[in-house]
């Protein structure tokens, strides 16, 4: 009984603390935002479409407002110009990634994605050296033999009749590419190749829908710790992955030639040097990134734009037309192609806009009080950039509901930053779009996509760290 009535008399005053804490006025020029409740904020608001949720109170509160997750004070950025304000005037302000038990919980902070400080600073120096080391001629050749390989698989599944799965496919030509670019090693039909894809997917999968779903002990003083014990106790997709490219590192050590460097762990190698755990411990975790953020990413933007230009068949002719009309007699389309084909950019421009890949990026830090414009954004919050309130805004997209792809044939537009922008903007924001261009032109070049029963694909999407297609779905595919 005693224990019972101090632990109520506990929450108690955690509800009150956490009530005064939300409710206090700590500026005049605070920003609006909805009444949130003590403990869980304002998650009672937040469905299973959050980022539709939050651009459906831009119209109460406008383009910058306050939500509560749990205790994190959260700004919600939905305009280009507040965006630029934050992350290119005032970088070293919004520079840094939010610490959670979640983002602690893979990889310490250390590598690209969650690192902080000084730590990021060097990180980010040395990978981008790295990349435009690794890049060029690498990546030219790995893309056009990973683009060689699809078209073979689709023209088999064409002659065998068998319809095509674009999100078992679509994974499997970025996670080759990426294996060449890091690891330099080509991944086959075969089942060891099978093998090694999973053993990198499935556990990635997992980890996408934890952190995906916004975790209320994530977000809650009183429930990290707690939430960090869990995570260490149960939690091992992270060292899987990471496990995987530690034996990649070693090999590699084993044959490294500073004289030629094969692929971007040789390049990380030779930056950073492998005398310390430390340095090991940051090439792992960069590589781990990688995979990370460069995989599903790009499948599922290219997912989409099946999806969109299937349901579209003009387009798509329209798109067809224009590449082979500039590729004559050939019978590949290059990077080289890329300045020519201006309304196939155009369509991957638009699918990227209104069916954006992360609803909110990676979140940032705010790591001082400061004013953006009138408003007051205080120490430690969260900053949100909602990509699909930027691509429902109205002063810069006429009908933003609507799939228009010569939306993009004239000026460049200000609100598409689908790979964020400033120093902290997306570092393989290259590499993805060669490899969607690559793949989709050369695609198109070659088949027709039709749906399977001729009626239009669902094209709502489900939430996640990428927001997919709600149901995965197949196309029939016709030679051109
Ligand atoms: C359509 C594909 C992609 C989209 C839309 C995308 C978008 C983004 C966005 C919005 C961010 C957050 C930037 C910020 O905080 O301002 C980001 C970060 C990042 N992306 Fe991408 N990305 C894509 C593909 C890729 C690929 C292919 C790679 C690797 C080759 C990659 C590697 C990264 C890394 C390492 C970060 C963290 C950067 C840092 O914290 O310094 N991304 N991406």
């Amino acid at each position: 009984m005693a224990i019972l009535s101090v632990v109520v008399s506990l929450f108690t005053f955690y509800c009150f603390y956490s009530g005064y804490k939300k409710y206090k006025r700590v500026h005049e020029s605070e920003l609006k935002g909805p009444f949130p409740l003590p403990i869980i904020g304002n998650f009672h608001q937040i469905s299973r479409l959050p980022h539709r949720d939050l651009t459906n109170m831009v119209k109460k509160y406008g383009n910058i407002f306050r939500v509560y997750f749990g205790d994190i004070y959260t700004v919600v950025v939905s305009d280009p110009l507040l965006v630029r304000e934050m992350f290119v005037k005032n970088a070293d302000i919004f520079q840094d990634r939010l610490e959670t038990p979640l983002t602690k919980h893979g990889s310490l902070y250390h590598g690209t994605t969650t690192s902080n400080g000084e730590y990021w600073v060097r990180n980010r120096d040395i990978v981008s050296r790295a990349m435009k080391k690794t890049n060029i001629k690498h990546v030219y050749e790995l893309l056009n033999e990973e683009i060689d390989r699809i078209v073979t698989v689709m023209k088999r599944m064409n002659s065998s009749g068998e319809s095509f799965d674009p999100r078992y496919n679509l994974t499997k030509f970025t996670t080759c590419a990426m294996f060449k670019y890091i690891f330099d090693e080509v991944l086959t039909d075969e089942k060891e190749s099978h093998d090694k894809v999973k053993q990198i997917i499935d556990p990635m999968e997992r980890l996408f829908k934890l952190m995906g779903g916004g975790n209320l002990f994530d977000s809650l003083d009183i429930g990290q710790p707690f939430y960090s014990l869990y995570l260490k106790y149960t939690e091992k997709d992270f060292d899987k992955i990471l496990n995987f490219v530690k034996v990649r590192l070693n090999e590699h050590i084993e044959t490294y030639n500073p004289d030629n460097t094969r692929d971007l762990l040789d390049v990380l190698i030779k930056e950073y040097g492998v005398d310390t755990e430390e340095d090991r411990f940051s090439i792992i975790t960069t590589c781990g990134d990688f995979l990370f953020a460069g995989v599903e990413t790009s499948a599922t933007a290219l997912e989409y734009m099946l999806l969109m230009l299937t349901n579209r068949p003009e387009i798509q002719d329209k798109a067809y037309s224009e590449i082979k009309h500039h590729l004559g007699k050939r019978n590949k389309v290059l990077l080289s192609d890329r300045s020519s084909l201006i309304y196939t950019n155009a369509v991957i421009k638009e699918t990227l806009r209104l069916k954006m890949v992360t609803a909110f990026g990676l979140p940032r830090k705010c790591s001082e009080d400061c004013m953006i414009g009138e408003y007051f954004i205080p120490k430690n919050s969260q900053i949100l950039v909602n990509f699909h309130a930027l691509a429902m805004n109205k002063d810069y997209y006429s009908n933003p509901e609507t799939f228009d792809p010569s939306r993009f044939l004239g000026d460049t537009n200000q609100a598409f930053i689908p790979f964020s922008i400033g120093p902290r903007s997306c570092v393989g924001s290259q590499f993805a779009q060669d490899e969607i261009f690559i793949c989709l032109s050369n695609i198109l070049l070659n088949f027709r996509l039709k749906s399977i029963d001729g009626n239009k694909i669902d094209e709502e999407e489900v939430y996640g760290l990428t927001l997919k297609p709600k149901s995965p779905y197949k196309i029939n595919l016709e030679l051109r």
